[in-house]
């Protein structure tokens, strides 16, 4: 199964273009990475995987299969039904991922009876387990979003992603920000998932060092379009595009300085 995006183009207020003509593809079981300097494109084409570009941004064209079904990437409405278990959005901002007036518990539990993971008791059961998994005390059920750190916070949507099993898995930024055993956590329950519950992910960074310990594929994004793709190891061995050599230059010199 898997994904495939065709002609992605996304554009902001007066026609802006800020996403032109992007094609990928994730296999079913593998991490894709994605990768470019701020600004690129990479969470909006994240947030067009999932149908969920934020305004006044929008979708002028592109076609995604998944799932047996061929969505109009211009039409969002395409994709009611296939969030959650089909497509699963981590959320560079956490704060904006989750319902500030709901407690932690009945968010988790209602993204699973609402995706027909559960019944509603059963789901408010589930709960503490999966956030459990996550390393989050089951206290927190009662807390709010706005009670918890931004790394709770991502942990609170992976422990929803981790009981919805999504076949895709979209992460963008999933780690920054957060301190390094806090990102080595996140790296690791996203491994996690995508090997033992086959969730096809890609994974947003513009961190090389994420990027190498994470995805077998990579793409490189520059000012809305894919430059360059391939095995991430061949890729950062032998860079063919500017922006890469230069990526791979920066990390040399920062590998260097702390040697
Ligand atoms: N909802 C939106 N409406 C209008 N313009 C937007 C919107 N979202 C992003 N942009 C603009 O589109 C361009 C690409 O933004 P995007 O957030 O996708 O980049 P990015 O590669 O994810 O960057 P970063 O690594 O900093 O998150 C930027 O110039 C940004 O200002």
């Amino acid at each position: 199964m898997g994904v495939t995006v065709r002609g992605l183009c996304v554009e902001g207020p007066g026609g802006a273009p800020l996403v032109r003509g992007v094609d990928l593809r994730v296999e079913p079981t593998e991490i894709l990475g994605l990768v470019g300097p701020s600004g690129a494109g990479k969470s909006l084409v994240a947030a067009a995987m999932a149908g969920l570009i934020p305004p006044p941004a929008l979708a002028r064209a592109g076609r995604m299969d998944f799932d047996g079904r061929t969505l109009n990437m211009t039409d969002p409405r395409q994709w009611r039904g296939l969030r959650g278990r089909g497509v699963f959005l981590l959320m560079q901002s956490s704060a904006a991922a989750l319902d500030p007036t709901m407690t932690i518990g009945r968010q988790v539990a209602e993204a699973l009876s609402a995706n027909g993971v559960m019944a509603p008791k059963q789901a408010r059961d589930a709960t503490g387990g999966l956030l459990a998994q996550v390393g989050l005390e089951p206290g927190l059920q009662r807390a709010y979003p706005h009670q918890l750190s931004g790394g709770m916070r991502q942990r609170v949507q992976l422990a929803m992603a981790l009981g919805l099993r999504p076949r895709l898995l979209i992460a963008d930024e999933p780690t920054t920000g957060l301190d390094p055993i806090m990102q080595a956590e996140i790296l690791r329950l996203l491994r996690l998932m995508n090997a033992r519950h086959g969730s096809a992910m890609m994974l947003i960074s513009h961190d090389w060092r994420v990027i190498a310990a994470m995805a077998a594929r990579v793409a490189v994004m520059e000012r809305g379009a894919i430059v360059e793709s391939g095995p991430t190891a061949q890729l950062m061995a032998s860079p063919r595009h500017p922006t890469t050599r230069l990526a791979m230059a920066a990390l040399r010199e920062l590998e260097a300085a702390r040697a």
